[in-house]
Order: C-alpha cells, then sequence, then structure tokens
C-alpha cells in the first residue's frame, strides 16, 4: 500500500507540475506580444487548445490513477484517465491512458487467457489517499502472495454497484467488464447497434465509447466532433459529467429537439400528435404541403405595366411551374428559374403588343429594346407579387406553422391530433422543420451578395491602412505591438483582407450545435428506440458517413412514435449493413426487484428474457395497497429515503399535484432537480436514470396512461440500485404481482 500511495503521490504532483505549466502556458498564449493579426489569430487559436488541455488537466483530479498491470515479463504498467509522462528525455509514462491498446489487458485478461499478465490490481482512492488495493491472481502459477487478493475479482466492481447515487452518473473506467470493453473498442465506421435490457450499461458504454473513438481516431473525429443525442434535458444533466472526468470535452450532448439551430422546442404534443408527426410518411406529406404552394393563377391574373395591362395566363404559370421543378433544386432556389420564366413571358407579351406590326409583318423591336423591356418589367413590383404570390419564399417555419394551422394533406383523424395555430414547437415538429428545411434549400444569394461587398470594403479599408501605415512607416508605436502593419509587412490589400476577417474560434462541438447542415463524424444515439422515423431522417442527414452507435431496448419503448425494431430503423438508411450486439448482464436492479419487474415484460411478451442481475441484495420489493395513497406514499418515502443516497417517487403526472407537497423538497411543475434527496417524476422522465430507492405509484394508472404504458412501468420498476416499493389503491396491473 505503501509504495502504491508513494506512487501515486508522485504522478499527483506530475498533475500539479503539468497543471501549472498548462496555465502558464494559457497566461503566456495571452500576453504573447505578436505582430500583426496573423499573429493575434493565432495566438487565439492557441489559448483555445491550451485551454482545453488545461480543463482536460483539472477534471481528471477524481481517480487520476486507477489500476496497475503486471506482465510476466516483469513490465508494469499503471493505469489512469489520461496519459502520463514524466519529465525525462525520454518521456517516460508514468501512468497510461485507459483507452492505449497496452492497457487493453486490464479489462479484458482472465484467468483462462492472461494476455501475458501475472496479475492485475484495482487501486481505490479517496482525494489523492490511496484507501484499497485488489489484485487478481492471473497467473496461477505464481506463488506471490501481496494480501490484498481479491479471489473472486469482483469486490471493486461490487463496491461501485452498491455506493450510493448521487444523482450525476459516474463513470466506470475502474470496472469496465469484458463484454462492455468489446463495444467501447469497436471500429468507428459503419453502424453498431447495442441492445440491452435495463441497467446492462448500455449508456456507460456509450459515453466511454465517445472518449474512446476520440483518443483513438482524433484526426478524423475531434474536427468533425461526436454528437451523442440523448431523450430529454434531464437525462443530458444526468450523464453530462462522465466525459468531462474522462478528460473529454469534444462531445456534443443534445436531444432532437435542440437540434434545429434557433428553434427551442417547448411546447408539448399530445401522444396522438407526436405518433402522425413522427411517421416516416410525413416527408412525402411535407413534400405535397410544399408542392401546393407552388400555385397557378385562376383566371389569368392581370399586371398592370405603365399603360399596358399584362396577363399572367394560367397556362404560362403551369409552364413556369413545371420548368422550375424540373431543375429539382430545393424550392427556395428554383424561385429563380420560375421568376425568370415569367418574366420573359411577360416581356415577350409586351413586346408582342409594343412592337407588333399592324400590317402583320415583323415585331418592329430589336433584341436590346426587348431585353430593355425586360428590365423594367423586373423593376416592376407587381410583377415580383406576382411570382411571390404563385412561388413564394418560404422558410421552415412558415412551411411547417402554416401546415400545423390546417392540415388539410392528412386525413381528417390525423389532421385533428396535429392542428395548431401558433403556439410553441414541440419536440416532434423539430424534425418536420429539418425536413422543411431540406426541401426548402436556403437561397443564400443575398447572403453571399453581401458578404462580397463586405469583402469589398474590407479591401478598400485595407487599402487604405496600407497607404496611411506607409506614410507613418516611421512611426513607433509606444506599446510594442501595433496591428498596423508597417509597409514591408505588407503585401497587398487582398491579402490584408484576409488576414482581417474573422476566423471561426469555436471549437468544432460549438459550431456543430449553430449549424443545421453540419455533418458529424460519428453519432452516438441513447435510448433509440424512442427516436421516431422522422427523427432518424434528420439524425441520418447529420451522419452522411453513417457511422454510428445506436444503443437502447425495444422492450422499454414509451414514445409513440418510437420504433419496435432495429431493422424498421435501420433499413432505409443501410440496408442489413450493420451490426449488432447484445449486453446480457444487468449492473443496476438487484435479483430481487428484476424478478417482479420481469413479470410485467413478459406480460406483453412471454418470450422475453430479461438481463440477468449481477448481484442480489436479499431486499425484496414492498408492494402496499392503501386507500389513503397520498399518505402512504409520504410515509414510505421518509421511510425509503436513504441517508446517503436518492429517492425517485415514480408516479403518473395526474397524481402529482397531490403528491408534491407531501414529499420533502418537492414542489409540483417544476423541473426534476436529480440531485436533491427526493424528486418526483414521470416513467418518461425516469427513462435512462437510477435512483438508490424507488416508490412506483398505482401501476394500474401508468399502464393505462398510454398505449406504450406497459413499457413506461417496466422502465420504472428497473430504475432502483438497492430498493422497491410499488403503492397501489387496489388493482395492479397483468404481471405485476405481490
Ligand atoms: N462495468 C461497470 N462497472 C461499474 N458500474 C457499471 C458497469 N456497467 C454498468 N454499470 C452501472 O450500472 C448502472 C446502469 O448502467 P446504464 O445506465 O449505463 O444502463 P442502461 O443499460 O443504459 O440502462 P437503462 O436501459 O435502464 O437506461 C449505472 O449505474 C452504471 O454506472
Amino acid at each position: 500500500m505503501q509504495n502504491e500511495q508513494q506512487f501515486v503521490s508522485r504522478l499527483y504532483e506530475r498533475l500539479d507540475t503539468l497543471r501549472e505549466q498548462a496555465e502558464a502556458a494559457v497566461q503566456a498564449s495571452f500576453t504573447q506580444v505578436g505582430k500583426g493579426i496573423q499573429a493575434r489569430l493565432e495566438r487565439d487559436v492557441l489559448a483555445a487548445e491550451r485551454t482545453e488541455r488545461l480543463s482536460a488537466l483539472n477534471s481528471v483530479e477524481s481517480g487520476l490513477c486507477f489500476g496497475r498491470i503486471d506482465f510476466a515479463d516483469g513490465i508494469r504498467h499503471h493505469i489512469g484517465r489520461i496519459g502520463i509522462r514524466q519529465d525525462d528525455p525520454d518521456r517516460t509514462p508514468l501512468a497510461v491512458d485507459w483507452r492505449a491498446p497496452v492497457a487493453r489487458p486490464f479489462y479484458l485478461a482472465t484467468g483462462h487467457s492472461p494476455m501475458g499478465l501475472r496479475r492485475r490490481r484495482h487501486l481505490t482512492t479517496v482525494g489523492r489517499t490511496v484507501t484499497a488495493l485488489h489484485d487478481e491472481v492471473l497467473d496461477l502459477t505464481d506463488a506471490v502472495r501481496t494480501g490484498h487478493e481479491d479471489p473472486r475479482g469482483d469486490a471493486v466492481l461490487l463496491a461501485a454497484l452498491g455506493a450510493a447515487r448521487t444523482g450525476r452518473m459516474a463513470d466506470i473506467v475502474q470496472t469496465i467488464q469484458a463484454e462492455q470493453d468489446e463495444i467501447i473498442r469497436a471500429p468507428h465506421r459503419g453502424v453498431l447497434v447495442v441492445e440491452g435490457g435495463p441497467g446492462t450499461g448500455k449508456t456507460a458504454v456509450a459515453l466511454h465509447r465517445a472518449a474512446y473513438l476520440l483518443y483513438a481516431y482524433r484526426e478524423q473525429l475531434a474536427r468533425r466532433a461526436v454528437l451523442i443525442v440523448g431523450p430529454n434535458p434531464a437525462f443530458l444533466g444526468y450523464i453530462g459529467e462522465v466525459l468531462p472526468s474522462l478528460g473529454e470535452t469534444g462531445v456534443l450532448l443534445s436531444t432532437v429537439g435542440e437540434l434545429f439551430p434557433g428553434v427551442s422546442a417547448t411546447g408539448t404534443d399530445s401522444p396522438g400528435a407526436a405518433a402522425v408527426k413522427g411517421r416516416a410518411g410525413m416527408a412525402d406529406v411535407l413534400a405535397r404541403v410544399l408542392r401546393d404552394r407552388q400555385t397557378v393563377p385562376d383566371p389569368a391574373l392581370p399586371i398592370q405595366h405603365e399603360r399596358e395591362t399584362l396577363l399572367l395566363e394560367r397556362a404560362v404559370a403551369e409552364d413556369a411551374r413545371h420548368c422550375a421543378r424540373q431543375t429539382r433544386l430545393p424550392h427556395n432556389l428554383a424561385r429563380a428559374h420560375f421568376g425568370r420564366f415569367v418574366l420573359d413571358a411577360l416581356t415577350a407579351q409586351l413586346a408582342d403588343r409594343l412592337g407588333a406590326d399592324p400590317y402583320d409583318g415583323e415585331n418592329f423591336l430589336g433584341p436590346e429594346e426587348v431585353e430593355q423591356l425586360g428590365r423594367e418589367l423586373n423593376d416592376n413590383p407587381a410583377v415580383h407579387a406576382a411570382i411571390d404570390a404563385y412561388w413564394p419564399y418560404l422558410t421552415p417555419q412558415q412551411l411547417v406553422g402554416d401546415f400545423l394551422a390546417d392540415p388539410v394533406q392528412l386525413p381528417d383523424a390525423d389532421a385533428e391530433l396535429v392542428r395548431r395555430t401558433g403556439g410553441d414547437w414541440t419536440v416532434g415538429d423539430i424534425p418536420l422543420l429539418d425536413e422543411a428545411a431540406e426541401l426548402l434549400g436556403e437561397d443564400d444569394r443575398a447572403a453571399r451578395a453581401a458578404a462580397a461587398r463586405e469583402r469589398g470594403e474590407q479591401v478598400a479599408y485595407a487599402q487604405g491602412v496600407l497607404e496611411l501605415s506607409y506614410g507613418s512607416r516611421s512611426f513607433e508605436f509606444e506599446d510594442g505591438e501595433s496591428e498596423v502593419l508597417t509597409a514591408h509587412d505588407l503585401i497587398d490589400a487582398e491579402r490584408f483582407a484576409d488576414r482581417h476577417e474573422e476566423t471561426d474560434r469555436r471549437s468544432a462541438a460549438e459550431r456543430a450545435a449553430a449549424d443545421r447542415t453540419w455533418a458529424f463524424g460519428h453519432i452516438i444515439v441513447d435510448e433509440a428506440q424512442e427516436l421516431s422515423a422522422m427523427a432518424w431522417r434528420l439524425l441520418m442527414r447529420r451522419c452522411p458517413t453513417r457511422s454510428l452507435t445506436l444503443v437502447g431496448d425495444p422492450a422499454q419503448t414509451g414514445d409513440p412514435a418510437g420504433c419496435d425494431s432495429w431493422r424498421q430503423i435501420l433499413d432505409p438508411y443501410v440496408g442489413d449493413r450493420w451490426s449488432h450486439v447484445r449486453l446480457g448482464v444487468n449492473y443496476r436492479t438487484p435479483a430481487e426487484i428484476m424478478e417482479l419487474a420481469a413479470g410485467v415484460a413478459r406480460a406483453a411478451d412471454p418470450s422475453y428474457e430479461p438481463p440477468r442481475s449481477v448481484r442480489s441484495t436479499g431486499v425484496r420489493p414492498r408492494v402496499c395497497v392503501t386507500d389513503d395513497l397520498v399518505r402512504t406514499v409520504a410515509e414510505a418515502a421518509s421511510l425509503e429515503t436513504p441517508d446517503d443516497g436518492r429517492l425517485a417517487v415514480i408516479a403518473p403526472r395526474a397524481l402529482h399535484e397531490a403528491l408534491a407537497g407531501k414529499l420533502p423538497g418537492v414542489l409540483a411543475g417544476e423541473e426534476p432537480d436529480l440531485t436533491q434527496p427526493v424528486v418526483l417524476l414521470e416513467p418518461r422522465q425516469a427513462k435512462g436514470l437510477e435512483f438508490d430507492s424507488v416508490i412506483v405509484v398505482e401501476p394500474a394508472l401508468i399502464v393505462s396512461s398510454s398505449a406504450r404504458g406497459a413499457s413506461d412501468l417496466y422502465v420504472a420498476l428497473t430504475r432502483a440500485t438497492r430498493s422497491l416499493a410499488v403503492v397501489h389503491t387496489g388493482g395492479l396491473p397483468e404481471g405485476l404481482v405481490e
């Protein structure tokens, strides 16, 4: 123990030094005296990189070193959250990064297949102090004993599983199991589906996989960023600390509702509306909605031009529309073709009238005069009003908003479900907006013209600066870092303008968050079964390389728009070119609780095989019947709230008002704060989360509250790491037995 303590202390000393150096480097980059704008930009980029390095060093304080592997040939390595090297010319490793290939035997070696290891050691630390060692002897011929042997090799894992929960997920870097390690380190190309029942570590594996991929394929992935999609903001808060604790910051965590920049989905859909909006067929519906906006006049539209009344005939507008559609360009881009056709037709009409030979001869007007007429028509607002009327420029918000206000393209029953005028955008609207944005395209000609104009102005400005600086070339600036370049430094105004242009210094994840058309290097989707077909269309657009990890459990599908099978999700995008792995061990829920929960899953599907719980606690779940629900729940809550952990009361929304006031620190209607000792949740909100103790209220009502109510109940029953109570007023749903 003493030796390990000395080693760990040395490692922290080195970490401190590295932090000091990193901090000094950050400071130095800010105070760096550079000549010119280029130097300033380089300084900012460098400062950003160094700041990221510093925050990575700061975030690995807890559990910096957690393992050691001793090879049969005498070589040994300590395993850390990040790699740390000595300050010698060879930069000898002190601790190797857990993701490095050399660390792999720490996770995979067994007595049967020791991978060259003699011994594996787990170090437990509190702060900077080593508090326990657990050794597994992998070479059975090795007679050396340290006194720290852990014959079953699972003491550290069991301690982690039994530890009190904090309301924030912890990383599992010290105890990743072999079946999980295989998934974490699978190559990043292609689609990998990770399926497993509740508590099998799917989320944990997904997060560690993100960290691993960024380590192993940093070149390819860091620039394009990794996106992790979770089911709701509370869940993202719950998992938010795992990646930083592994020293990774370059990941964007998001819900689907946050993936259309500029729109926040604060509204709520009814389950029926969510199901309709999520159907794959909505893509065709929206395409039809858009086609319906490309109209023609009936009868012909008169357009006043000076003293002439021109007519935009229906047939002409139809031809213009046909020609614009034939371009296959998105609507807003094809608009120019529609407009050109209409303008040419009106010009020809005007020329026919003005230049007509009364004796039926050739038109008097030459090509230049006709062109001039075209220009004059182009200046006529009435012409543009006509183009706008039949082929309007549209934003995604206009197209979807107008559609929802009057969804005539849907069958009546569906239309009634989604009809809405104004109001807040919902999560189900986001994929519709994204689809609309694709159909519409962005006519960025105005933006590009503005950019060109601005650039012209910059060049002119630069020219001015050049002349000025040449005139004052002997001037010495006192601050020593003047940004007015001298004529010797300068090449020409064009290059000066280049330098002057604002460089985007945001991280890849920040830029990705603000850009609807961003293509991510890899996307990880947690609770993937919850996403609708339309949400998948959105995500697949963000990942043209189809480098994806999907994590989920179809048996837990709760969203009315969710998918029932992986094939259904993936077939349209990759056919059958995807791999599938199953995790079969439940690390969260003790066997006693799982037995009760499995009954509910089996009631829906008798062939359902629940994951095998890795531990049992001897504590059976309590099922209490009462005629005073609120009082009984309050009593159960005071009994079940652990001194050192978290309790969740999971109840249908209809009961929240009554329950909230009776639970300590819980207010009705508040967004749940998962770090509080007691939280009140709807079953859907509990997805992906876990607590030491759980009280499930009125299970029959949970089941009857939605079409996927049995899945919701199954989720609720599998959230506890220690104890479960079920409180009801009589009548348990099918599969739940006392
Ligand atoms: N190898 C491991 N070592 C320590 N803890 C682990 C390990 N694997 C999983 N766990 C723990 O088990 C619990 C369940 O993991 P996780 O939430 O990732 O499961 P899940 O499969 O996503 O569950 P669900 O589908 O119910 O949301 C977490 O507390 C996680 O930290």
